[in-house]
């Protein structure tokens, strides 16, 4: 399979290599300082780029008539417009705001948890998010998928980084040197704690949920989540 990288930063090289192994082709490796995108010999685009740029380099793919795939974060509230675009142009899209398999694990534990905390009463959620500190987006895309899953199932009605108020669900965003990505849900009450977490030792699980998105995604047609590529939830 040709894949075009639409950013080819920490992310887009560690799929390079996985690319590579997997016995595909890279055809383009777009940076900021690429001017086209030749698309003519691509299979399928992946786009982990700047939350300023994802949606041209999406469109860009999908006006081209390649299926695309995106795991830049911060850039959700153009989704809808994306969605729109992808679908009067026939297009084929898929965004994950993490394409780890074990994140995508997680986010049923996430959501079957918060299901079984809404019939109990006394306990406060929070999130906790760490990444490294060249992280452009605050909170990182996974904590605000985390963060919805919570919401749509209990009684908080949206998110916060600041101090929360009664109905808010508080996300602390931490940033450290050199960590790829944590998150920590806990219920806590006078009486006990529950906590679930996902520590990322690498960049490598989110390359590789990519490479397996992109070649699952190849031949179709519409928009997809990871949920249909994992055939899970
Ligand atoms: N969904 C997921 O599983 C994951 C998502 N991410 C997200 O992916 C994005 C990229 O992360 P990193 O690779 O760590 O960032 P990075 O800063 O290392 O790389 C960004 C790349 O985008 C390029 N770029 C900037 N403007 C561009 C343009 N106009 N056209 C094409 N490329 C352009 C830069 O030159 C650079 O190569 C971030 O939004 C991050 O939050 C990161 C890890 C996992
Ligand atoms: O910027 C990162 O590095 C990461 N971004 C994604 C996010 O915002 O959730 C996924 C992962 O946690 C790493």
């Amino acid at each position: 399979m040709n894949i075009a990288l639409l950013g080819y930063g920490r992310m887009g090289k560690s799929i390079e290599t996985i690319a590579l192994d997997r016995n595909h082709n890279i055809t383009l490796k777009a940076t900021s300082s690429t001017t086209t995108f030749d698309f003519s010999e691509t299979d399928v685009a992946i786009d982990f780029s700047i939350p300023s740029t994802a949606v041209n380099n999406i469109k860009k793919a999908i006006e081209a008539g390649v299926p695309v795939i995106s795991g830049t974060t911060g850039w959700l509230d153009h989704y809808d417009e994306v969605l729109d675009y992808c679908k009067s142009n026939n297009g084929t899209f898929l965004y994950a705001s993490n394409f780890s398999l074990g994140v995508n694990i997680f986010f049923e534990i996430n959501s079957r948890l918060s299901q079984l905390m809404a019939s109990v009463e006394g306990y406060d959620t929070e999130i906790e998010e760490i990444h490294h500190t060249q992280k452009l987006d605050a909170p990182s895309g996974t904590a605000i998928t985390l963060a919805e899953q919570i919401i749509d199932n209990t009684r908080y009605k949206g998110w916060t980084l600041n101090k929360p108020n009664s109905d808010e669900l508080h996300i602390e965003a931490k940033r450290i040197p050199e960590v790829p990505g944590t998150h920590e849900i806990t219920y806590n009450s006078e009486i006990d704690s529950i906590s679930i977490k996902h520590t990322a030792h690498s960049r490598q699980g989110f390359a590789l949920g990519a490479v397996i998105a992109a070649e699952w995604i190849k031949d179709k047609k519409g928009i997809f989540s990871m949920k249909d590529v994992l055939n899970i939830g």
